[in-house]
């Protein structure tokens, strides 16, 4: 596991933001973290970051604990605020070079790494253009460029999306899945749930300081049927070390808490919708199908989609479209939040 905090709670006054928060991340994942203004994301992440002391509780980041090893936590994570602070005056490149260089990186590989961290996020252009000058995205993507001028092993990102055009974000997504592809952690907050759906693996929900889970995969429609499937690489499971409270459970010392795989939900429509319903029932009983007659299923790879396709055709069904729907993660937060009121 490359994150993992147990028990860890951290109060502003006494006011608590988090609260005996128990959780565990994979290596070389994506992870939404998800949960309602003040649920207390941003202090978790900067607990992580070693940028806050917990209170209580225990915090291990690519196996460094940031209370003792704080300088080694930062050289492992790369930290993208929900804002971020630049000086105004220095240039792009300048900036990289300078939170390169407070990273141990001599100036020549600064320099390097400055100018691909530039090309990778779109501002090669602004290389010597001075930060005050950039727009609220541009900003956004400078941010995303410092936190991974270090090449670092674990990125921890708050709101990075927000402020971005939709070109950046679409690039973002890609961005994060070739990291985590590569080996890098990934643990991202994000109110924006269907940009989120499409590039975690799973999510961890928070409310309240502490880390729940629902009872279903996350993006299953409620009565959809659990589909055959291959394990998918990269698939996040509930552990056995790690049991997943119940929908309104909140994590506790005793029950650590794993990102909850998602489930992507597609959508299937037909010529003949009568004909679809027929093929659903003998094949898939509890399918669910839409008002307006298309069936929505929960897949959970392009594999099971694939196998799918071929049952209905095979089965006479002229089948029309058959795409990711889209939607579950924000159907599974707000019963979430339903069961929670
Ligand atoms: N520096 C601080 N001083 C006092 N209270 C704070 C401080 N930072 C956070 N809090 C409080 O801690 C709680 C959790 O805040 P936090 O910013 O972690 O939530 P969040 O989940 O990131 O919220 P959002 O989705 O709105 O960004 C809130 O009640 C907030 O008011």
């Amino acid at each position: 596991m490359s994150i993992q905090a147990c028990g860890v709670t951290r109060s502003f006054d006494s006011v608590p933001a988090v609260s005996r928060l128990s959780i565990s991340v994979p290596s070389g994942s994506v992870t939404g973290l998800v949960g309602p203004n003040g649920a207390g994301k941003t202090t978790l992440l900067l607990m992580l970051a070693a940028l806050l002391r917990p209170d209580s509780g225990s915090i291990r980041v690519a196996g460094l604990d940031p209370v003792t090893q704080p300088r080694e936590v930062h050289r492992a994570v790369g930290w993208m605020p929900d804002t971020f602070g630049t000086w105004d005056s220095l240039t792009c490149t300048e900036i990289l070079m300078t939170f390169a260089a407070a990273q141990g990186l001599d100036s020549r590989t600064a320099r390097d790494r400055a100018d691909q961290m530039l090309s990778l996020v779109y501002l090669s252009d602004m290389a010597h253009t001075p930060a005050r000058v950039l727009s609220l995205g541009q900003r956004q993507r400078l941010g995303l460029a410092r936190a991974l001028v270090h090449s670092p092993q674990v990125l921890l990102l708050d709101e990075p999306a927000s402020g971005m055009d939709p070109r950046s974000r679409a690039d973002l997504r890609t961005l994060l899945r070739d990291l985590a592809s590569q080996g890098t952690t990934v643990l991202v907050s994000s109110h924006i749930l269907s940009e989120l759906e499409e590039v975690v693996d799973g999510v961890i929900f928070m409310a309240h300081g502490s880390a729940l889970a629902p009872s279903s995969p996350t993006g299953s429609p409620r009565g959809a049927p659990e589909l055959p499937s291959e394990p998918r690489a990269g698939t996040l499971a509930t552990g056995p070390e790690a049991s997943s409270p119940q929908a309104g459970e909140s994590g506790t010392q005793g029950s650590t808490v794993v990102p909850v795989p998602l489930e992507r939900t597609w959508r299937m429509r037909a010529l003949n919708t009568l004909a679809l319903a027929r093929w659903a029932q003998e094949s898939l009983p509890q399918a669910r199908t839409t008002p307006e007659g298309a069936l929505r299923l929960a897949v959970a790879d392009d594999a099971a989609a694939a196998r799918l396709l071929r049952s209905a055709l095979e089965a006479g069904v002229e089948v029309v479209s058959f795409a990711p729907a889209g939607g579950g993660l924000e159907e599974a937060y707000l019963s979430l939040e339903e069961e929670r009121r």
